[in-house]
């Protein structure tokens, strides 16, 4: 597993920006062989979000022949909610790029049948060829995407609960009220994450520090699902300095040396 620490968040989302920039252009997409991306919401990814639309618009990238697969959506939320993670992606990336919306996949968080509804979504994901990078964030507690603490490490997409910690840490985009939060989501699994062919998970600010250590001195563990990661083949953690305050000295500087140039 790759560790890259930068100075701060901006500096992270650049870095994030650039490596998604580069596996796009170095693929060459074509409509026929599409690059596939995994996306995440929440406030993490937003900055690298914003560097990948400055760089569209300076022609640095084009996501025409880019085919994306979000992470996961809540359950019962009105798409048109400002919340919802469909409204979260079209206001900061989709409404801003030139992505053809038939490559946009996410989530339908209302759907009745939504064993059908996850079932479909890990076969649109087989029937593109799979994930070639999927980017991540990480909950407090160590959680990527939905899959809470206990989620089976090889999971697929399903209808999660979410738990009450996360409830109460997302109750801030919900006018702080966690009675307005939804209390599931449809999220893809541990294994729809690690069977992509990279993954990438961001991690700042000191909130994130412990989740950060979880994942990269603990154990593989059920109970922080991001520690998966740790069996991937090309995993990366790209995180700031803020989220490293409680690594191990010797972790810190062991990548940081690796990671120098
Ligand atoms: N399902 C999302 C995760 O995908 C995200 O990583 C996490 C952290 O969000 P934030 O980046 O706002 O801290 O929030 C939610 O739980």
């Amino acid at each position: 597993m790759r560790v890259i620490i930068k100075a701060d968040y901006d500096e992270l989302s650049q870095w994030a920006a650039e490596h998604v920039i580069e596996c796009i252009n170095k693929t060459k997409p074509s409509k026929e062989k599409p690059f596939v991306l995994g996306l995440p919401t929440g406030s993490t990814p937003m900055g690298m979000y914003q560097a990948l639309v400055k760089a569209f618009k300076a022609g640095r990238v084009s996501f025409k022949n880019v085919v994306t697969f979000n992470m996961d959506e809540y359950v019962g939320l009105p798409v048109e909610h400002p919340e919802s993670y469909h409204s979260f992606m079209y206001r900061n990336l989709f409404d801003h790029i030139d992505c053809p919306k038939e490559n946009i996949h996410i989530l339908n968080g209302n759907a009745t049948d939504w064993e059908t509804e996850c079932r479909q979504y890990e076969e649109a994901i087989k029937a593109v060829g799979g994930i070639d990078l999927f980017i991540g964030g990480v909950g407090v507690d160590g959680h990527l995407a939905f899959n809470e603490p206990g989620s089976s490490l090889t999971s697929r997409t399903r209808r999660m609960p979410l738990t009450t910690d996360t409830r109460v840490v997302n109750s801030r985009f919900f006018d702080n009220n966690v009675n307005n939060v939804p209390k599931y989501a449809l999220t893809v699994g541990v294994g729809t994450v690690m069977d992509a062919r990279e993954v990438m998970v961001l991690i700042n600010g000191h909130g994130k520090a412990i989740a950060l250590k979880d994942a990269v001195e603990g154990p593989v563990t059920h109970m922080r699902t991001v520690s998966a990661l740790q069996m991937h083949e090309n995993g990366i953690i790209v995180c700031d300095e803020a989220a490293t305050d409680e690594l191990k000295v010797g972790t810190y500087r062991y990548f940081k040396d690796i990671e120098r140039n």
